[in-house]
């Protein structure tokens, strides 16, 4: 079956300057291929710096590859212009991890929710309204609560707005860069539970950037390890956990706090 979306050699190198002005060339993802299938939750793990925001920005389109390519769905999108690009947008959508920063502060909610319809078209003039309540609804919001405000919610809350606006497209693709790693714990759980609530009734693939390897295990089937900028290791999420073969991935796991006991003593007694 063909991929929902396909990287292969995906590389990003920036130009920096040293201290003495002289230019140099980083390379922050190196020759990274994956696919992310039909209805799955692919998570990319790895320490700060390991290019996964790097990663997850060019597969969502915000930023150009230096070499490599992507297709979405069968077709080409690693030029996608126009008319393809606008189409593509509305299968792949992004959740950041700071909904304060990604949320318009002097729109209201129902603005915000509103936007996406109008760009692409969906759901004509008169009935935008109720359909920026009804995703508030989806998504656990209060719908009376439309013409507030960003900072008038939580940040639990606004990540959720942040969730309703990248379904407001119906996409065919959530890539969620971090996007629970600056909840409270407590909320982190509801939020999770939110995400995969959302997956069961509608279908779609999440790629999920995440350091936390403990929220990784509740939502992923598979799990793609980064270091340096590649893939060193790519797998079934259990297998990845229970039986890592790469090196760089016993590490990160050893450097996770457990919450779960009986998980952290089954892998003590196979090391
Ligand atoms: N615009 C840029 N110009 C130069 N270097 C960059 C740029 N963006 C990212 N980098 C560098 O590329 C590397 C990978 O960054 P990236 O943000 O993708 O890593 P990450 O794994 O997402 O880390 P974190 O979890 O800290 O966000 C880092 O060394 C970073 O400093």
């Amino acid at each position: 079956m063909t991929p929902l979306l396909q990287a292969e050699n995906l590389t990003k190198r920036f130009v920096t300057r040293g201290p003495l002005g002289a230019r140099a060339e980083f390379t922050a993802v190196d020759q990274v291929s994956f696919e992310v299938r039909l209805g799955e939750t692919l998570a990319v793990v790895g320490e700060s710096g390991s290019g996964k925001s790097t990663t997850a920005r060019m597969i969502a389109k915000l930023m150009d590859p230096t070499e490599g390519s992507l297709h979405f769905d069968g077709e080409d999108v690693t030029r996608a212009k126009g008319a393809a690009l606008a189409r593509f947008r509305g299968d792949v959508q992004v959740v950041f991890q700071d909904p304060f920063s990604s949320l318009n502060p002097r729109h209201t909610v129902e603005r915000i929710l509103m936007a996406p319809l109008v760009y692409q078209g969906i759901a004509p003039d008169g009935s935008r309204r109720a359909h920026a309540k009804e995703l508030m609804e989806r998504v656990g919001l209060n719908p009376d609560h439309s013409l507030r405000y960003p900072a008038q919610f939580s940040g639990g809350q606004a990540q959720r707005i942040g969730i309703a606006r990248a379904l407001a497209v119906n996409p065919r693709l959530v890539i969620c860069d971090e996007a629970v790693s600056a909840l409270d714990v407590s909320v982190q759980a509801q939020v999770i539970e939110l995400l995969r609530r959302l997956q069961r009734e509608s279908g779609f693939s999440y790629v999920f950037i995440a350091h936390d390897l403990a929220v990784v295990r509740q939502i992923a089937q598979r799990v793609a390890v980064m270091s340096k900028g590649r893939i060193v290791e790519l797998g079934e999420t259990a297998q990845v956990f229970g039986e890592p073969r790469d090196a760089y991935t016993r590490t990160l796991l050893a450097a996770i706090p457990r919450i779960d006991p009986e998980w952290d003593r089954r892998r003590k007694e196979r090391s």
